[in-house]
């Protein structure tokens, strides 16, 4: 996303290198409601292992693949091949489109159970999606709190609720110089899909 684009459309919510924009109202409601039946039941989801420091674990969370014939994803030792677009989340990627004028190619698809499920601290940084890849979030269910923080200094950490339709859209140099995580909680809590769209350069 071209950086005069972004920042007529969101405030920047990194305070250097890179952009971060949150739009609360991408989904309206009952839109969001509908999306979020239609994934739960239509995705095959699945608890993949992955892994780390040499030792072979399950991710705490289910995930799924989606997106243009021939897409692979490969992260920490794993590789997963897009399945076929499904009706819900083309739709998602045109109302994106027209949104962000970025054709995405792929999306990864999180689901978190409840609390107790997560995503530790990492940088989206893959050379597949180029040197400064826009990254569109969507969020569905339960509010997760996303963390963002500078990746050398560990500072600067900024917490942002991803609430039942929202879009969080990363941008510019921000996979460079800031990591982000989806923290465990202790709250009692539903369950949460989150869709991040990417572009194969
Ligand atoms: O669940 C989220 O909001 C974050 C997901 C994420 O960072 C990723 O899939 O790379
Ligand atoms: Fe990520």
């Amino acid at each position: 996303m071209q950086q005069d684009l972004f920042l007529l459309k969101y405030r920047n919510l990194l305070p250097y290198q890179g952009e971060v924009g949150f739009y609360d109202g991408f989904l309206a409601q009952e839109v969001a409601d509908l999306f979020f039946k239609l994934l739960e039941d239509q995705v095959p989801w699945k608890q993949e292992p992955i892994w780390m420091f040499g030792k072979k674990v399950m991710q705490p969370r289910l995930t799924a693949l989606f997106g243009d014939p021939g897409v692979t994803y490969s992260y920490s030792g794993i590789e997963m091949k897009a399945l076929d677009w499904i009706e819900p989340l083309a739709e998602i990627r045109q109302r994106l489109k027209a949104h962000t004028s970025v054709d995405f190619t792929h999306v990864l698809l999180n689901y978190y159970r409840d609390g107790k499920d997560s995503m530790g601290w990492h940088r989206d940084n893959e050379s597949s999606l180029g040197k400064n890849p826009c990254i569109a979030s969507v969020s569905l269910g339960a509010t997760r709190n996303f963390q963002i923080r500078h990746y050398e200094s560990k500072s600067n950490k900024i917490d942002i609720p991803l609430n039942h339709g929202s879009l969080l859209i990363m941008a510019g140099e921000s996979q460079h110089f800031w990591e982000h995580q989806i923290p465990k909680t202790k709250k009692e809590l539903g369950p949460r899909i989150n869709l991040t769209f990417r572009k194969l350069i």
